[in-house]
């Protein structure tokens, strides 16, 4: 297991969900409790950053809130960065039911010399599928003070690697591993690209 830290966002507000979907499964579990599992197999530490800390308790890792609320993704990521025992931090959503641990792991694998690796698709980026290290905190406060909540904003202010997407096709299938759910027609695709992937918690094993 690495010596970092595995950062889950789980603070939004699931407006276009229209219910928390971080509690909503696909492939048997909840969207967080899959996240949670691969990150607990790739990092000593795995933390979750909320504004409802108690509807993560049951989860076994550690829980913690927004130090500055209601300013989005940035601002979880400022506090979970903060929080993390480690020099870097994962950084992913609640929403992404796809998630493996190998690919997170080679991330952090990629990072000493770097503040952030962020995969690269084009011109788009995958800053939600990220590594960050303690580094970032200062310029990260600094956007937030300045009410600029776009996570990529204060990338210019640090050492970025980007790693080129096909470098990863050994390791996860590119079509679902930076899939994100954030509608109800998401969540029915998820969920068709779930099946036979994956059981229920228990198989009979028979
Ligand atoms: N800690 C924290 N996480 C957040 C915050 N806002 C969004 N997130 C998380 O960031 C990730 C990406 O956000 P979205 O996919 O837009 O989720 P959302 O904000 O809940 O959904 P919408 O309201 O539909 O935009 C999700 O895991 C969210 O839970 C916040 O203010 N604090
Ligand atoms: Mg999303």
């Amino acid at each position: 297991m690495l010596k970092a830290s595995g950062v889950v966002l789980a603070g939004g507000k699931s407006s276009r969900m229209g219910t928390n979907k971080a509690l909503l499964a696909v492939h048997g579990q909840t969207m967080i409790e899959h996240v949670v599992e691969e990150m607990r197999k790739a990092f000593r530490e795995v933390i979750i950053v909320t504004n409802e800390p108690h509807l993560y308790s049951g989860l076994g890792v550690r829980v913690i809130t927004d130090l500055i609320p209601g300013l989005g993704p940035l601002s979880g990521i400022h506090a979970g960065l903060t929080a993390s025992s480690y020099e870097y931090s994962f950084v992913t959503a609640c929403d992404m039911p796809f998630i493996d641990h190998r690919l997170a792991a080679y991330l952090v694998q990629e990072a000493p010399g770097y503040d952030v690796v962020v995969p690269q698709k084009g011109d788009y980026l995958e800053p939600l599928h990220a590594v960050y290290s303690k580094a970032c905190i200062a310029p990260i406060k600094m956007c937030l003070e300045n009410r600029i909540f776009k996570i990529i904003a204060f990338y210019p202010a640090v050492k970025v690697k980007f790693v080129g997407i096909e470098r990863m096709r050994p390791l996860a299938d590119l079509e679902k591993v930076f899939f994100n759910v954030n509608t109800p027609q998401e969540l029915v695709h998820a969920r068709e690209m779930a099946k036979g992937e994956k059981h229920g918690p228990k198989d009979s094993g028979s």
